[in-house]
């Protein structure tokens, strides 16, 4: 990334079953629709930590505990870089507040919603960290 580049923080939410939790876009228009992982930008003087911890609180309204990173810097459109953790919940249960809705995907349906163009390689590499495990 260049000094220019914010950091968007996206958690890969993994229950039981290596099931993992998908969150469908509300907006804006051009992404609307499409599947991400729940994040969202780091505010200035915000650790990386403590922005995944503040939007998995917002959009869903359920602490996460973060564990292993997935990959390194993945590239968003120009401006934006993607970071992204493992995280397990520590309480609550997920519900959409941003999104139009959530789904719960085990490894037979990782790839049975639209994934953000950005999301799908990100989406095989957990595949392969969460298959490996077992
Ligand atoms: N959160 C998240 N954003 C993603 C993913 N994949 C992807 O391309 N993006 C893009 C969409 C947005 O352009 C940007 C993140 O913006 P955001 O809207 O989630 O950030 P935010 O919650 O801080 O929202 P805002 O305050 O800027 O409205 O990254 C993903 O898996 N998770």
């Amino acid at each position: 990334m260049n000094a220019f580049d914010r950091v968007v923080v996206a958690a890969v939410i993994v229950a039981p079953g290596a099931r993992v939790l998908a969150a469908q876009r509300s907006e804006p228009a051009a992404l609307a629709g499409g599947w991400e992982f729940p994040g969202g930008k780091v505010d200035p003087g915000e650790s990386e930590a403590a922005a995944l911890v503040r939007e998995c609180r917002e959009e869903l309204g359920v602490e996460v505990t973060l564990g292993e990173r997935v990959g390194g810097d993945w590239p968003l459109s120009a401006g934006y870089v993607m970071r992204v953790w493992l995280c397990t919940l520590a309480a609550g249960v997920p519900e959409a507040r941003e999104h139009l809705d959530l789904r719960w995907l085990g490894p037979d349906a990782y790839y049975s919603v639209e994934w953000l163009d950005a999301d799908l390689p990100i989406m095989k590499t957990v595949e392969n960290l969460l298959l490996s495990r077992d």
